[in-house]
């Protein structure tokens, strides 16, 4: 049996590409260092795979930004504002992925969005009338000559035509259909390259597939895939989907020439029935996605091998597989230190997995797989119960009550008492949350964490800071402040080292997007909270202003979305349970004079199933219970905000408004405030600031960039429902690019307000 891994980590088990990059952004690193970086790191990504006898190893999988956008820019889909800046190739590609302001011009970047159901974001290719798409670049054959180079035959990986297609935006009166046998001639074109230099195995990554997929679709798929498939001579193709199941489109999908099919065992509840019902064809290899690439518990060997066996019974040729890239999951348990042994023997982060196919390898292969030592030990690992169990949590939850989740009075009635309490201008101004994690706000916590400061020293300082950004905020003039969130590493990790029921990583990383990663905590036992959290830094910030200063909290989806979640109790359980902890900080909060209160939900669409017709009964009757739940037992008079950003908001933009927070911020400039016609049409009750401007960009916004955003979100949201805020924190930003910025986003809203007759 042989085994593949559809794709490996990028950015460095230490972040190596991370800091390489940032420095070559900052002109503090040449291109040929950067470049050299990334060729060091694919070379030890390769090695690594080979030594643990990985079959398929992806080559391709590489990027100094995303895959989507090298996909973009491979078929030469770069919109022409930034083929004018005149830049080279590599500056170019930072220019699509961070927007550019200098000398050569000033352009925005293409917007950015979530993967599919993961917190990894993409950057969405932007197709102009003008677009010719052609095979425009030479990446993937160069990083397989690589590989090749030090003896070793990859896979290469490109995104397949259908997805890139579905992911795409047309920016003029061009359509999909219009760019469709281009399209097809550049693939085949890379095909015929891939045949020239004598490749065996390419794959094609589709993970759009496991949507919702109607007929016009799988007359997409069969037109794209038929003429590509039919020049491929010896070269094999893989059509690698993951992320769900092929229900929709199974037969069509099996039905084309490909030499291989990868299936999703983990995440496709049907993967298994679909082969069973319907068989699967003989000449082909099946590519078996078990090994979980976004979790990061072990796997359960018993359960592989009885899929395993039960799948061989239909097919011939089975390849052993992750069941998605790696890239969601860290490198290596090797660099923690400080996770116990008796913690870490029940998980397996990238290279883990790896040694896992290679195990599960021999175990498949021997006579009887029930009797070789790895499959033993495993079996001894899943029969142990895990400590961290906490029966007064767990008895809460069971005992919980609809009118739990209802807070009184309504929102009509609320927002009458508020606006009145709070009187606020029209047109309130904020910002979201964080404000510049500056080279010393992380040395601050750097040097706490390794014991070199105090306690004391580590908390005076970011009351320094809080001090000092309070005062720029009212010197700005915004009218709802922040603390800054200086205290925080991570705006969910943080909630887990303070929370019960959490385990933490050194090294951990995984990639958010671009050179930015989490290190996403672990969920072990049930969650709870034994002291007040955020309390002690809002109300010092609050006590320097006599303007509102926002609470801020994450809510209990997002926090549970962006750890890594336990696999024996289920979502909703575990998501209740962050709930009450969340709960009762916000009446810590309120009884301590914070009459605002935000709870931010960023990751609230994360794990709403691909499909819709599983999202009620699987994600959305909990999920939108959990965030009420955190607010149901506060006062009128205190406001509740949330806050989304980089999501897909149009088809759950009612349940959004079901959440009955009285305030909602959204990420929308980088997404061209196409949120504002949602929510229109949708009648939205709860009050509204669709972002202003892009936080993840260095360009400074003007203030009459800022106008015509807030004019055009006017010809659709009443002005009284209306707030004025940047798309997202600005953790990412520098002090030079926050203050300006600001400054320009509260000059825009006060020309508006001037405007106004009184
Ligand atoms: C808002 N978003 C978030 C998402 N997911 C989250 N879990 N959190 C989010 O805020 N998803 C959607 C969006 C966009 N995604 C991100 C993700 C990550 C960042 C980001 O800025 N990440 C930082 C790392 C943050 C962190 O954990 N910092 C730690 C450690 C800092 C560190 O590296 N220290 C080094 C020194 C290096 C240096 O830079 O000086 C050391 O100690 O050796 C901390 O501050 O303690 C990143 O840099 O990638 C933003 C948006
Ligand atoms: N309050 C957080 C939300 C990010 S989604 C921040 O401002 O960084
Ligand atoms: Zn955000």
């Amino acid at each position: 049996m042989e085994t593949s891994v559809i794709g490996y980590p990028r950015v460095g088990a230490l972040r190596e590409l991370k800091f390489a990059t940032e420095n070559y952004l900052k002109n503090h690193l040449t291109k040929e260092r950067l470049q050299s970086t990334g060729l060091k790191l694919r070379e030890a990504h390769w090695k690594t795979q080979q030594s643990n006898g990985v079959d398929f190893i992806t080559s391709n999988d590489f990027s100094f930004y995303d895959n989507m956008l090298d996909t973009a820019v491979l078929l030469n889909v770069v919109p022409e504002r930034y083929r004018k800046l005149g830049l080279d190739i590599l500056d170019e590609y930072f220019a699509m992925a961070r927007g550019y302001q200098g000398e050569k011009g000033d352009v925005k970047a293409l917007a950015m969005k979530k993967w599919f159901n993961t917190n990894y974001h993409y950057m969405v290719p932007e197709m102009e009338d003008e677009t010719k798409i052609t095979l425009a670049g030479t990446k993937p054959f160069d990083e397989y000559l690589e590989a090749k180079k030090i003896g070793i035959e990859t896979k290469p990986s490109i995104i397949g035509p259908f997805t890139f297609l579905k992911l795409t935006k047309f920016s003029g009166q061009k359509e999909e259909r219009d760019f469709i046998s281009d399209i097809i001639q550049a693939y085949v074109d890379i095909i015929q390259k891939f045949e020239q230099l004598g490749t065996k195995w390419i794959q094609f990554e589709e993970p759009a597939l496991v949507m919702d997929i109607y007929e016009d679709d799988k007359k997409l798929v069969e037109k794209l895939y038929r003429p590509m498939l039919s020049t491929k001579g010896k070269l094999k193709v893989l059509l690698q989907t993951y992320f769900g199941d092929l229900r929709d489109c199974y037969r069509e999908v099996t039905d084309l020439p490909f030499d291989g099919i990868g299936l999703d065992f983990v995440e496709g509840n049907k993967s298994l029935n679909l082969i069973k019902k319907l068989g699967f064809p003989k000449d082909k290899k099946l590519f078996v996605g078990i090994v979980n690439g976004k979790n990061i518990w072990r796997n359960n060997y018993a359960t592989t091998v009885k899929i395993v066996k039960e799948l061989a019974e239909h097919c011939e040729k089975l390849v052993l597989s992750t069941a998605c890239s790696l890239l969601h999951v860290p490198y290596t348990l090797k660099n923690e230190n400080k996770l116990l042994k008796a913690h870490k023997k029940y998980f397996a982060f990238a290279d883990e997995k790896i040694t896992e196919l290679s195990q599960l390898k021999i175990v498949l292969s021997s006579k009887d797989p029930t009797l070789s030592d790895e499959y033993k030990k495993n079996i001894e690992l899943f029969s142990q119960k895990r400590a961290g169990q906490n029966s007064t949590v767990q008895s809460v939850v069971s005992t919980l009550h609809e009118q739990d989740f209802v807070r009184h009075p309504n929102f009509e009635k609320r927002e009458k008492i508020q606006k009145s309490t709070f009187d606020l201008p029209l047109l309130p101004t904020t910002t979201i949350g964080s404000l510049p994690q500056t080279t010393e706000v992380k040395e601050n916590r750097s040097k706490f964490k390794k014991g070199k400061i105090s306690f004391e020293q580590y908390t005076q300082f970011n009351k320094e800071k809080i001090a000092e950004w309070v005062s720029i905020q009212e010197k700005i003039g915004l009218d709802v402040l922040v603390h800054g969130e200086f205290e925080r590493n991570d705006m969910v990790e943080y909630f887990g080292e303070n929370l019960d029921g959490f385990l933490f990583t050194e090294n951990a990383w995984v990639q958010s997007y671009g050179t930015r990663c989490v290190k996403p905590p672990i969920i072990w036992g049930d969650i709870s909270r034994s002291k007040p959290i955020t309390v002690n830094y809002s109300v010092y910030a609050q006590s320097l202003t006599k303007k509102a200063l926002k609470g801020m909290l994450t809510g209990p989806v997002t926090i549970l979305n962006w750890s890594f979640p336990r696999e024996d109790i289920s979502l909703k359980d575990c998501a209740f349970q962050i709930s009450l902890a969340i709960k009762a900080e916000v009446l810590d909060l309120e009884a301590n004079g914070i009459r605002i209160i935000q709870i931010d939900e960023a990751a609230l669409r994360e794990k709403l199933p691909l499909r819709q017709s599983d999202w009620h009964s699987e994600y959305l009757d909990w999920a939108i219970p959990a965030f009420r739940l955190v607010h149901s037992s506060v006062k009128p008079d205190t406001q509740i905000h949330t806050h989304m950003c980089y999501s897909e908001f149009k088809d759950i933009i009612k349940n959004i408004d079901a959440m009955d927070a009285d305030v909602i911020t959204f990420e929308a400039a980088r997404s061209d405030l196409s949120i504002v016609d949602v929510l229109k049409e949708s009648g939205f009750k709860t009050e509204v600031g669709p972002g202003v401007y892009d936080i993840h960009s260095p360009r400074i916004p003007a203030v009459e960039e800022i106008k015509e955003a807030l004019e055009k979100i006017l010809t659709k949201i009443p002005l009284e429902k209306l707030w004025v805020n940047p798309d997202c924190g600005l953790k990412t930003r520098g002090e030079n690019e926050t203050i300006p910025s600001l400054e320009n986003l509260v000059a825009a809203a006060q020309k508006l307000r001037e405007r106004v007759p009184v």
